[in-house]
């Protein structure tokens, strides 16, 4: 497996780039002895950055990489959890426990001495600034506001070489992201320059243009990663310059995790030499358009990858039609619906049946009425009223949704996720059994979702005493993640562990009965 990058590699590139800087280089040349040290230290781990017409910069395998290879690993250039009113993380490791507020900000939360401590430099400065900030400013510092200040005041200390400067972490790799200002909608923009304005307020420096902040602002939104747990619960936003290079395909050939704070990205096919890595930005259970709206809205670009060009083609259309549509009035048809010339409905491409318009309009009105009433009862904590309304969305669900929607998932997670709190385990075993065809067929190969459920299955499983399929579930689960998650990881040795118990105790049974 190839190695990430590690400190010998960035220690020793450091001390030349800042040999460079301190000669005071035209900018242009500082910025192509970046790119040059930059593509030295990915040539030592098979990669190299090319530039693609319709994409512009892309990573590129110069060996082969192989299902479960680490391709890339970086730390952040800056990163912030997604604190909120009602819910904070550590700084420096995102965890939620024994926290305590820096008491000199009142912003910033840790878990204990180690993490400020490494948090230390960057943080001094900071906490002077937001310190001086009064109460009501510093409800409005956001985690983005506060990741924009942390990468002001972390150029700052790189370039007075309190914090090392690599090839991979430096303030001109952040300079190379894109930032698509030029495709922003002008509310977008006054949003940016106010936010730009409070940045500059708090790092009390004028010499700083707002349009750099505005454009920093719109390269969070292009490049910056939410950083998850292994579970892929989001606990943070990060920027990770280089891993930014990496473009998206609906049909990736890799994956990003993280490991604590570190992005890693690992193949999840064989990636021949030569060819591009490529990630998912989104949510690739979606239907051809949603993914392509999401990705225009959001990254400002339309892909054009193998999936993406099928657009329109029968193949498209019927698999959008599963995804997101309809199913056949007749519950033994697995046909999927297109919507009929004259728009009155609906009709079943396998058998010919028509579904009316206005029938599944009346159900979805229904579901709507009840999802509100839902949504109150979780909120009010009324669990066991939430969960009769979620089992009758779900049952209405059924009647409209293709049995392998994924519009059928939110609500059934939702379903598994209150039955769990309420330790009702074998009603939740029922639910996420549902959830995994319709997983295995929108997830193929390998995708951290699929192996996180039969994870979740196994564990309910074993919980119910029902060994034998425990174990079928964790090893598909392994399957899967040992691929995706890599096997050191305290998250998979976990599961191995639970593996290992679950056979342990299934050849005990086996000879008790023996
Ligand atoms: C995170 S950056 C990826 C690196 C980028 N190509 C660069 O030059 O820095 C995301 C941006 O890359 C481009 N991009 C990524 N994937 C693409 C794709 N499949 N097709 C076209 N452009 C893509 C878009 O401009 C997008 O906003």
């Amino acid at each position: 497996m190839s190695p990430p990058f590690n400190s010998r590699l960035t220690n020793s590139s450091s001390s030349s780039l800042v040999e460079r800087q301190k000669q005071k280089l035209p900018e242009l040349t500082i910025t192509c002895l970046f790119m040059e040290e930059l593509q030295t230290s990915l040539r030592a781990h098979g990669l190299t950055v090319s530039s693609l017409p319709d994409k512009g910069r892309s990573l590129f395998a110069t060996k082969d990489f192989y299902p479960g290879e680490i391709i890339i690993s970086q730390e952040p250039f800056v990163c912030v959890p997604n604190n909120s009113l009602t819910e904070s993380r550590c700084d420096g490791c995102f965890s939620k426990s024994n926290l305590k507020k820096c008491s000199a900000c009142q912003v910033v939360w840790y878990c204990g001495s180690t993490c400020q401590k490494l948090e230390w430099k960057l943080h001094r400065l900071e906490c002077q600034a937001l310190a001086k900030l009064n109460k009501e400013r510093r409800k409005s510092v956001t985690p983005t506001i506060r990741m924009m200040v942390k990468l002001y005041l972390r150029r700052k200390l790189q370039n007075e070489n309190v914090i090392p400067v690599t090839a991979i972490d430096n303030y001109n790799l952040v300079e190379a992201l894109v930032s698509h200002m030029s495709d922003i909608d002008e509310k977008q923009l006054v949003l940016y320059a106010q936010m730009a304005n409070l940045v500059k307020l708090i790092l009390e420096r004028p010499d700083i243009d707002i349009k750099e902040i505005a454009e920093n602002f719109s390269k969070f939104a292009c490049n910056a990663h939410s950083i998850c747990d292994s579970e892929l619960r989001p606990l943070g936003t990060g920027l990770y310059p280089v891993v930014s290079i990496i473009n998206h395909s609906c049909l990736p050939n890799a994956v990003l995790v993280f490991e604590g704070r570190l992005a890693v990205v690992r193949a999840v096919q064989h990636i021949p030499k030569n060819s591009e890595v490529s990630i998912s930005y989104v949510e690739t259970a979606a239907s051809t358009i949603t993914r392509q709206n999401t990705l225009k809205e959001q990254y400002l670009f339309t892909c054009s990858c193998t999936r993406c060009i099928k657009v329109g083609q029968y193949d498209d259309i019927q698999e959008s039609a599963i995804l997101e549509g309809y199913r056949c009035r007749d519950n033994r048809c697995s046909g999927f619906l297109l919507r009929e010339s004259d728009d009155k409905g609906f009709v079943c491409q396998q058998c010919g049946l028509i579904r009316n318009k206005e029938e599944i309009r009346k159900i979805a009105s229904d579901i709507k009425a009840l999802s509100d009433k839902a949504l109150k009862s979780t909120s009010s904590g009324n669990l066991q009223e939430a969960i009769i309304l979620y089992k009758s969305i779900e049952k209405l669900q059924k009647e409209v949704c293709h049995p392998f929607s994924i519009s059928l998932m939110p609500i059934r997670e939702k379903l598994l996720e209150i039955l769990m709190q309420l330790e009702e385990w074998k009603e939740a075993l029922a639910v996420c059994r549902l959830t995994i065809p319709v997983y295995e067929r929108v997830y193929p190969g390998f995708h951290p979702l699929l192996g996180l459920q039969y994870y979740s299955c196994g564990k309910l499983e074993w919980l119910l005493g029902e060994t034998d399929d425990a174990i079928k579930s964790f090893t598909k689960a392994i399957d899967v993640l040992r691929i995706t998650h890599g096997t050191n990881t305290l998250f998979m040795k976990e599961l191995l562990m639970k593996l290992e118990e679950a056979r342990s105790e299934a050849s005990f049974k086996l000879s008790f009965r023996e």
